[in-house]
């Protein structure tokens, strides 16, 4: 299997740089005149794999949004992540595991193991029991071709005072996840499979993210207030590593294929104006 980087590069070259979340909020099953039961999660899900899984690189369930309808919404994903995967698109489960190691052995079986259920091409990881504790997911997932995105400066105002703490060296805890992951993807090449989520909403990050080496996960953009222009003030010389991340902003055209399509086509253009004029 090719390794995650390279498929991403390839799928990002293809289809541009854009990951669309499937977020199936309460809110925007009413808005999109669904009941929030299993039959609306369904046909939300469905309505988004068949109009964005043929044409959007990356599409990113939030396991959240399903695990809250119990055994047999995590069927809905299951069958979800399988949709996307017959429409071409790559399935990042945004699941943010994190726990001790033997645990997220555990983790990384779910994820990262082809024999799986819910088998993905990547996941979003927690690095606040320690990076170290993360080894067994970027182990099966260098085996397998899989990738991880691991929580650096998030675009949430509480990630801050965490994040920026001062480590005993005088790096903050996000430039040791920012340093140990790009160790994890030295001399790979185009792209590593080990990447960084880095929230849009954060302005200057005042952290070294030159030497990452692999993709940079920014979401945040829409919803949350950030705007594509703010990728530059965000990422500066690493905008060609990032991977706009948008959710409500695309569903919310929703439930109308052709809207939720135009929406994808919007923000691709939007992003795609910043990250070429780098
Ligand atoms: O720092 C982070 C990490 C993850 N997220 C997730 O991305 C989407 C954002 O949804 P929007 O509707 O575009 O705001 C959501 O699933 C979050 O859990 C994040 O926002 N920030």
């Amino acid at each position: 299997m090719e390794s995650f980087g390279t498929r991403l590069h390839r799928a990002v070259s293809e289809r541009g740089p854009l990951c669309v979340g499937i977020d199936p909020h309460p809110g925007l099953l009413a808005r999109w005149g669904l009941a929030d039961d299993l039959a609306g999660l369904e046909r939300f899900s469905r309505t988004v794999v068949e109009a964005l899984g043929d044409r959007v690189a990356v599409v990113k369930p939030q396991s959240a949004f399903f695990e809250r309808f119990g055994s047999r919404g995590v069927a809905i994903l299951e069958s979800t992540i399988r949709q996307l995967r017959d429409a071409g698109s790559l399935v990042l489960l945004d699941v943010k595991r994190g726990d001790i190691g033997s645990t997220v052995s555990a983790y990384a079986s779910a994820y990262l193991d082809p024999s799986s259920p819910l088998y993905v091409d990547a996941v979003t990881a927690s690095p606040y029991l320690g990076v170290g504790s993360l080894a067994p997911m970027f182990e099966l997932a260098a085996e397998h071709g899989g990738g991880v995105f691991v929580l650096a400066l998030t675009s949430n105002p509480e990630g801050a005072a965490v994040q920026r703490a001062r480590t005993a060296d005088g790096r903050t805890v996000a430039q040791t996840v920012i340093d140990e992951i790009s160790q994890l993807n030295a001399g790979a090449t185009p792209l590593g499979s080990f990447g960084l989520v880095v929230g849009a909403t954060i302005g200057d990050t005042g952290h070294d993210l030159s030497g990452v080496g692999g993709p940079l996960l920014a979401p945040g953009l829409g919803a949350q207030g950030a705007g594509a222009s703010d990728l530059r003030t965000v990422f500066g010389p690493s905008l060609a590593a990032v991977l706009p991340s948008y959710s409500r902003e695309v569903l919310s055209a929703g439930p109308d294929a052709a809207s939720l399509r135009a929406a994808a086509d919007r923000v691709l253009d939007e992003c795609r104006a910043v990250l070429a004029a780098r």
